[in-house]
């Protein structure tokens, strides 16, 4: 019996900025319903990766498919198939709350009442109810967050792109961040979230993969209980950039 489709399939994927290598021939597969965390210091190449993932940027070489579909020649099906939460959710300080989602879901091809449907059903249960009217350039960072959130899951992806995503929550709204991301994936959605934390990587993913100076060093499953000899390789990584070949696993 063949493998399923993965949702999405990075091969040998390279990007330079401004001149130098930022992410450098990183391959990727991610199936639905598995949450893997982008675990790297800052400027491993994390945000340049999810950014290409969603679109936002085009790699130098490699390729990029989604569902099995080569994404750079089907960007309209890409922006269906993904929800995006960059590392600062970019809102229009005039627009409302509701009316950012009315916006994100034309842009992903909503209209008419299964736009209204699709609106009313996220804030409901992003909470968004009682800030529905509320101007964005009013609302707190975690609110703006919640809503950014808002906008990427409203049209139901397939693939859920998250960057940094429990910067400067509470731990109250880290929790609930979580549970989204849980219940997410039990539905099966794909989601890919960055940190250079190793606890949010253990608290939210089932997968890791470790980026260093833009390239894969390490990519495994993540087991409950004692994470040590994880920290270890992450440590080694990223101090010594030492974490060897050796290291890396199936996933
Ligand atoms: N807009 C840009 N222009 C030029 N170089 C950039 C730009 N953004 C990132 N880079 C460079 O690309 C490399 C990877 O950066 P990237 O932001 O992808 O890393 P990161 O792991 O997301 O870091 P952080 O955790 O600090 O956000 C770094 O060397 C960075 O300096």
């Amino acid at each position: 019996m063949s493998a399923p489709t993965a949702v999405l399939q990075l091969d040998h994927i390279t990007r330079h900025r401004a001149g130098r290598p930022a992410v450098t021939d990183l391959s990727l597969r991610l199936d639905a319903g598995q949450v893997l965390g982008l675990l790297g210091v800052n400027g491993a190449g994390k945000s340049t990766t999810l950014a290409m993932i969603a679109g936002a940027l085009i790699p130098d070489s490699g390729a990029i498919r989604l569902n099995g579909q080569d994404f750079l020649e089907q960007p309209e099906l890409a922006r269906r198939a993904i929800g995006w939460l960059p590392e600062r959710a970019p809102l229009w300080p005039e627009l409302t709350v509701s009316e950012h989602l009315d916006a994100h879901g034309r842009l992903r091809g909503l209209t008419g009442a299964g736009l209204a449907q699709a609106r009313s059903k996220i804030i409901e249960r992003l909470e968004l109810g009682t800030l529905s009217r509320r101007l964005a350039s009013v609302l707190s960072q975690g609110q703006r967050q919640r809503l950014g959130l808002a906008c990427a899951l409203l049209h139901e992806p397939d693939l859920l792109v998250l960057d940094e995503p429990a910067n400067a929550l509470d731990p109250v709204q880290v929790a609930a961040l979580r549970t989204v991301i849980r219940e997410q994936a039990a539905a099966g959605t794909a989601i890919i979230l960055s940190t250079h934390l190793l606890a949010e990587v253990t608290a939210a993913c089932d997968r890791v993969a470790i980026l260093h100076e833009g390239r894969l060093r390490y990519d495994g499953a993540i087991d409950g209980g004692d994470h040590k000899a994880l920290e270890q390789t992450f440590f080694d990584i990223a101090m010594r950039g030492n974490g060897s070949d050796d290291r890396m696993q199936a996933a």
